[in-house]
């Protein structure tokens, strides 16, 4: 018979791709003692150096949740959660939508090497294009579209807020922003839904900014991979993966904007797209349907439009 400390078992979150994104998120994860991690790579030796590298920095700072580097993956049976952060990164000069092909055939190749030996694993997608990569390795995976979720609205809304914060001088820690849509130039921002404490940031600013810190929030992206030279924003994207991956593991239920399934909420069908969703131990638990003006709801179906062509060209 086990006894009960044998029967214990740590949570278990795989993060594929050990590059910008997937190195910080694993380190995110270990120092919130959230999960063991464990961190896949295709490139021999990486993952294992981050992971021994990480290790000793906990050590310095009395954490102790395993971190596993590997090229194997086997090791990554049995996860309560894959994340994939594998592919490629955009250069300045290319929109998301020019890693379609190449991202495709990597997070086909990762989905479908992971999930036989994790079959009741949620997976959260971060490669781009966001929203295709979501809807393709939902179709890879054969899971129900609720343990298939992607990362990009905890992003888009933390840089509608920073900037909101800027632009007022004010702390951010008061600002509360709602974006909608694909994670691409036809996202979302809405400022009408956007406060202050309550206070909708329209009674706030001039029209002339908030159209600028909308089109800001649209380039939050590109902006950075613009200033980088090398590669694409990876702080916040980690920060805001590890905030879905607390809500899921510790089954928190918070209401978080992610690429979900819809099945006829806002009007749209068999698409992932940013939608405000329950996020717990069962995955995406809930879509919450905000009510849209007319306009509002046009902008969003022109996002899924988009998305939806680049599905089709897959
Ligand atoms: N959804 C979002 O909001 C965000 C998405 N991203 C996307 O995340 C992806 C990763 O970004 P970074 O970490 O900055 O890139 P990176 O280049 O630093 O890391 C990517 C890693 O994936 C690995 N990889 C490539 N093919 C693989 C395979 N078949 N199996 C396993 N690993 C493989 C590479 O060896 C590399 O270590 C990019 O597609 C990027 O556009 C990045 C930031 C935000
Ligand atoms: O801009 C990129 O390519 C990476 C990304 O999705 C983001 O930072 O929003």
């Amino acid at each position: 018979m086990p006894t009960q400390v044998e029967d214990y078992r740590s949570p278990k979150v795989t993060v594929v791709g050990a590059g910008n994104v997937g190195g910080m998120l694993a380190q995110r994860i270990a120092k919130q003692n959230l999960a063991d991690v464990v961190l896949y790579d295709i490139v021999q030796g990486k993952p294992q150096g981050i992971a021994l590298d990480l290790l000793q920095a906990h050590t310095i700072s009395d954490l102790d949740r395993q971190i596993i580097g590997t090229n194997d993956y086997s090791d990554t049976k049995d996860s309560d959660i894959i994340v994939v952060t594998a592919g490629l990164p955009r250069k300045d000069g290319m929109s998301r939508n020019d890693l379609l092909r190449i991202n495709a055939s990597i997070v086909k190749d990762v989905v479908q090497s992971t999930i036989s030996l994790s079959p009741n694993a949620i997976l959260l997608i971060v490669t781009n294009p966001l929203d295709v990569m979501t809807y393709l390795a939902w179709q890879v995976s054969g899971l129900p579209p609720q343990r298939v979720i992607g990362m990009a609205g905890v992003l888009d809304a933390a840089r509608f807020q920073t900037f909101i914060a800027m632009e007022l001088k004010i702390s951010s820690a008061d600002i509360y922003t709602t974006v909608l849509g694909g994670h691409g130039d036809l996202m979302l921002p809405l400022p009408r839904l956007s406060t202050v404490n309550g206070v909708p940031i329209t009674e706030l600013l001039s029209q002339e900014a908030i159209t600028r810190l909308v089109e800001r929030t649209r380039n939050g992206g590109a902006e950075i991979v613009q200033l980088l030279q090398n590669g694409s924003a990876y702080f916040a994207p980690s920060a805001a993966v590890n905030v879905m991956v607390e809500s899921i593991i510790s089954d928190r239920h918070r209401v978080l904007p992610a690429a979900a399934y819809l099945t006829g909420e806002y009007g749209l069908r068999d698409i992932f797209m940013g939608v405000p969703v329950q996020l717990g131990r069962q995955g995406a638990e809930k879509i919450v349907e905000l009510k849209l003006l007319d306009e509002e709801l046009a902008a969003l179906h022109a996002s899924a439009a988009s998305i939806q062509a680049n599905i089709n060209l897959l």
